[in-house]
């Protein structure tokens, strides 16, 4: 990596998952993931690539037939740039904003060389993840200290690593909720199903907060929504392990024999369109909740660029702004 003029701005950095941006990709894209012992363990580490390897070769025919079903490739890449640029011009002069994905491009390292040749010295990282979790920020930032330590530069860094109670997060998840009720006539019968990604039971044992926020931004939320019903599951278990239950699937059929007709599912712990919003959930648990009799089966937009989830990155990257001294 190699220098440019020194410049005053700040580098906001987006740390987000990635997804495979072709159908080729997606083979590598799933050895990344299943190699990163910060996600998963499996067997000794010197052994992991090996078995990532076979594990992603088995999954990849399935993922790719899936990745086909949305358009070919994951739309993440497209999705955190046009955050980035949207941040970017609300911030205003004085900061740049840059992607770092941990399991496909632009990588840790290609975001680290774009701010270092625009000679920025000062980073505020900023995980995409409202809820914190050893297997997804806790990846991302330990992926970012390490190239950073092979920088060979040294950059002043702040960490944002959650936002799941920001008052900004929880309007904008409040709007978009409204957004998806418009469509429900009439409101009175509609139910809400938080559905978080779920996550090995052993995180959790081992002193994980990724539960308990979930818990809060679903309390936060229900506050602005009084007398809704609602209910929380987790979906896309990638493992024989016991995860965190109940699973949206099991929860569809819970809700069905409870009479429920219309639900509105509210995708919580990732902020962007992803396979799992647009092939789970749109595509998997609708045809499910179909054959279960639901009347209507819905999910609230995404946050994506709007400008209220926009205006909630903002706010948290000039407060961590000021708390380095800025
Ligand atoms: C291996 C175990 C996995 C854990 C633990 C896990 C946690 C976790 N993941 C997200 C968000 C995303 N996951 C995405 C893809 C993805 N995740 C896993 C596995 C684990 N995730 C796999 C195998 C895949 C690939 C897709 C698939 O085969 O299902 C993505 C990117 C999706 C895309 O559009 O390409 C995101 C984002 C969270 C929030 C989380 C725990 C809190
Ligand atoms: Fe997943
Ligand atoms: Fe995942």
């Amino acid at each position: 990596m190699s220098g440019g003029a020194k410049s005053d701005k700040t580098a906001v950095l987006l740390l987000q998952m990635g997804g495979p941006d072709s159908l080729d990709a997606v083979e590598p894209f799933l050895v990344n993931l299943f190699s990163d012992r910060d996600i998963i363990k499996i067997g000794p580490a010197f052994l992991q690539p090996l078995i990532a390897r076979l594990i992603a070769k088995r999954r990849s025919r399935k993922a790719e037939r899936n990745y086909e079903e949305i358009g070919g490739k994951s739309p993440l890449r497209e999705l955190t740039e046009a955050q980035a640029q949207a941040l970017e011009t609300l911030l205003g002069d004085g900061y740049r904003c840059f992607v770092a994905m941990r399991y496909w491009k632009p990588s840790t390292i290609d975001a680290l060389a774009a701010i270092k040749r625009e000679g920025i010295s000062r980073i505020i990282a900023l995980s995409l993840y409202p809820h914190y979790s050893r297997a997804t920020t806790g990846s991302s930032v330990n992926e970012l200290k390490r190239v950073l330590g092979a920088a060979g530069v040294s950059f002043e860094v702040v960490y944002i690593d959650r936002f799941y109670n920001h008052p900004g997060y929880i309007d904008a998840l409040e709007e978009k909720i409204r957004e998806g009720l418009a469509a429900f006539h009439p409101l009175a019968e509609v139910e809400l199903l938080f559905s978080a990604h779920s996550l090995p039971q052993s995180f959790i044992d081992a002193g994980d907060p990724y539960l308990d926020q979930i818990k809060e931004t679903v309390r936060l939320v229900m506050e602005r929504f009084d007398g809704v019903p609602y209910h929380l599951a987790f979906q896309s278990r990638a493992g024989p392990v016991k995860w965190l239950e109940p699973s949206t699937e099991e929860m569809l059929a819970t809700l069905a024999a409870h009479d429920c007709k219309s639900l509105l599912v509210v995708p919580l712990s990732f902020v962007s369109d992803h396979i799992e919003t647009l092939h789970e959930i749109d595509i998997q648990y609708a045809m499910e909740a179909h054959k279960l009799g639901f009347a209507r089966f819905l999910r609230a937009p995404s946050l994506n660029d709007s400008p209220t989830f926009i205006a909630c990155l903002a706010e948290l990257v000039r407060q961590a702004a000021t708390t380095a001294g800025d």
